[in-house]
């Protein structure tokens, strides 16, 4: 019988990637939340000694970090519905965009969210970078006619982007600004509605003013100045 843990933080955009993953798999696995600092857990040091971050997967007391490669990990692990494309250039594609996403996109919030003077750059980018995976989302979905990254089937990609549909409230408030989904980017406005419609996404994405109440209360008390 196979033994599943994630040592996860329930706010975590990276974190929640892995219990979507498992629930889409079917995968029985026990969740550890982590406080993270300065109270990171004995076990969360222990299996991620290197970056000592979240989200750790432990199966059969091996550790896996980093939340892309814990994704293709429970990929190849468990044969239950394919996440990953078959076809190469679709993987190789699902992968580049996937690292897009934890680079540029991840970045552009990340200074809105935590810096006081590029906030106003971080807005910029953040609708450029959706305008691109607006594009992205339109060569890999046939032009919107299929539901989703992974085309017909929720896959690797859609994982990968979804937990940050309970962040852009968190970015439009920080940032004052209002991210025009409707008008600009129509088919990633669906494809989000749809997404939180599946049972995986419905049981892990808090609500977006949850998140938001908890990173204001961080900034409060990391923020200084
Ligand atoms: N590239 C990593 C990023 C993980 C990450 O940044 N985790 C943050 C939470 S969002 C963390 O554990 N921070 C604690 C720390 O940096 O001390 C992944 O995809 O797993």
């Amino acid at each position: 019988m196979d033994k599943v843990k994630v040592l996860s933080k329930w706010v975590s955009m990276f974190g929640m990637r892995v219990p979507i993953t498992l629930e889409e798999k079917g995968v029985k696995y026990e969740y550890q939340e982590e406080d993270l600092a300065p109270n990171k857990s004995d076990l969360l040091l222990q299996m991620n000694s290197v970056y000592k971050k979240i989200p750790v997967l432990i199966h059969n007391g091996q550790p896996i970090c980093e939340s892309l490669i814990i994704l293709q990990y429970i990929d190849e692990a468990w044969d239950y519905k394919q996440l990953l494309p078959i076809n190469p250039y679709d993987r190789a594609l699902a992968r580049f965009w996937a690292d897009f996403i934890d680079k540029k996109f991840f970045d552009s919030g990340f200074r809105i969210v935590w810096s006081k003077d590029k906030v106003e750059e971080g807005k910029r980018d953040m609708l450029e970078n959706l305008q691109f995976l607006e594009g992205a989302l339109k060569e890999m979905s046939a032009g919107g006619s299929l539901p989703f990254f992974g085309g017909k089937d929720f896959g690797f990609l859609d994982i990968a982007f979804i937990p940050f549909a309970c962040w852009f409230h968190i970015y439009e408030t920080i940032g004052n600004f209002k991210i025009p989904f409707d008008s600009e980017y129509p088919l990633l406005d669906a494809w989000v509605k749809r997404c939180l419609e599946r049972d995986s996404v419905k049981k892990v994405l808090p609500s977006p003013d949850r998140a938001l109440e908890h990173i204001l209360q961080l900034r409060e008390r990391y923020m200084v100045g």
